[in-house]
């Protein structure tokens, strides 16, 4: 099975709230929560995949400096295996919209667990209460 590498992000506003982008209808997983983010490009770094798609989804701007690895998914879908690297942030510039069709919203960590999210984005809800 292919390994896919999709690179995330929590985004953590001053009031300690995480950013979360519900996915459209249209696309696979619709309706779920995710953390901003997206497929890694042949030739990209993780942290410039990230910078890039943080851009293109939310118009916002953020420096490889400001991501700091905070833990990882690794998941098994039916057609691939998903290996996601999530970054925390807490700087960058510009406000978030939502410039692809998703709806954002901020959320306090406590809260995570009721945003139906991914499978692969699960065990990662503890990590972040117990880090945040
Ligand atoms: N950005 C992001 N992607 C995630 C998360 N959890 C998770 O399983 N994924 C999966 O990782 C892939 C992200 O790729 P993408 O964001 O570039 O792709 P996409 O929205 O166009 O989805 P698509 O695969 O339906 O075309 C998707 O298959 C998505 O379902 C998450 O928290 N954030």
């Amino acid at each position: 099975m292919k390994t896919l590498l999709v690179s995330a992000v929590a985004l953590i506003d001053h009031d300690g709230r995480i950013l979360l982008a519900q996915r459209p209808v249209g696309k696979s997983m619709a309706g779920l929560w995710e953390f901003p983010g997206g497929k890694v490009e042949t030739g990209e770094t993780p942290e410039a995949a990230l910078i890039r798609e943080l851009d293109e989804e939310l118009g916002i701007n953020t420096w490889s400096s400001c991501l700091a690895p905070l833990t990882f998914a690794s998941h098994s879908y039916d057609d691939f295996h998903l290996l996601m690297p999530l970054f925390a942030c807490r700087k960058w510039e510009g406000t978030p919209q939502p410039k692809e069709g998703q709806t954002l919203k901020w959320v306090n960590v406590k809260d995570l667990r009721n945003y139906p999210m991914p499978p692969a984005d699960v065990p990662l809800i503890p990590v972040l209460r117990d880090w945040l």
